[in-house]
């Protein structure tokens, strides 16, 4: 039976990490702010550019004003556009895999906080985009945690009625599912900043070549 099978990005297909801490930390040098390591820099990404630089500017010193969190991911994008995907790799196996579940004729999307713009470059530039019905990014005005992002995703698919299953890396992504009603596959290799275990996904999968096996225990 085909599915409809809506994917989060970063930390799930992508470890786009690399290039979002590039651009980060030319603008916290530009903003005389210490630079932070990959690891914690990971431990930011997932609810979108401006809960990044938020958090960044929490993590080295004193919290940004709000007016100035807005020029600052701005900034900070202009710096990971001239670099979208130089030290971003594809997380093994997902290339294949993808490519499988689209030739078992199930429909694919993508449902990111990370700017519309960003996403489509990096997906783009990695020869992703062909594999998706349809990706909605982070400027759509309901974003996760919010199940009206995932719902918007699916419509967008034209999957409404499919059956449908949703496959991330954090809690985030757990509770847009969940409040869509979708069943949630959590990959244990992501940007998750509490255990695994304890995301309350309905399954876990350490590779994501064990995605197949994985949907069919979840909704059969
Ligand atoms: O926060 C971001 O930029 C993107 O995160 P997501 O792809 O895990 O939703
Ligand atoms: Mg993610």
């Amino acid at each position: 039976m085909s599915r409809a099978i809506v994917f989060d990005l970063d930390g799930t297909l992508i470890d786009s990490a690399p290039d979002v801490a590039n651009a980060l930390n030319r603008l916290l040098a530009e903003e005389g702010r210490p630079t932070l390591s990959l690891p914690e820099v990971q431990q930011l990404v997932g609810e979108g550019a401006s809960a990044l630089i938020e958090r960044a500017w929490t993590a080295t010193g004193a919290s940004a004003a709000t007016d100035a969190v807005r020029p600052l991911v701005e900034r900070y994008l202009a710096f990971y556009r001239a670099c979208p995907a130089d030290h971003t790799h594809v997380y093994d196996g997902v290339r294949d895999e993808l490519a499988r579940l689209a030739a078992a004729g199930h429909r694919l999307g993508i449902c990111t906080n990370k700017p519309d713009g960003m996403t489509n470059l990096v997906l783009e530039t990695l020869g992703l985009a062909p594999l998706f019905a349809a990706v909605v990014g982070g400027d759509y005005v309901r974003r996760k945690p919010d199940g009206e992002h995932v719902r918007e995703t699916l419509r967008q698919m034209g999957a409404e009625g499919m059956q449908a299953i949703y496959v991330g890396d954090s809690r985030t992504d757990v509770l847009a599912a969940k409040d869509a009603g979708l069943p949630v596959v959590a990959v244990t290799y992501g940007y998750a900043r509490m255990p695994v275990e304890q995301l309350g996904a309905d399954i876990l999968i350490e590779r994501f070549g064990d995605l197949g096996a994985a949907m069919d225990k979840v909704s059969p």
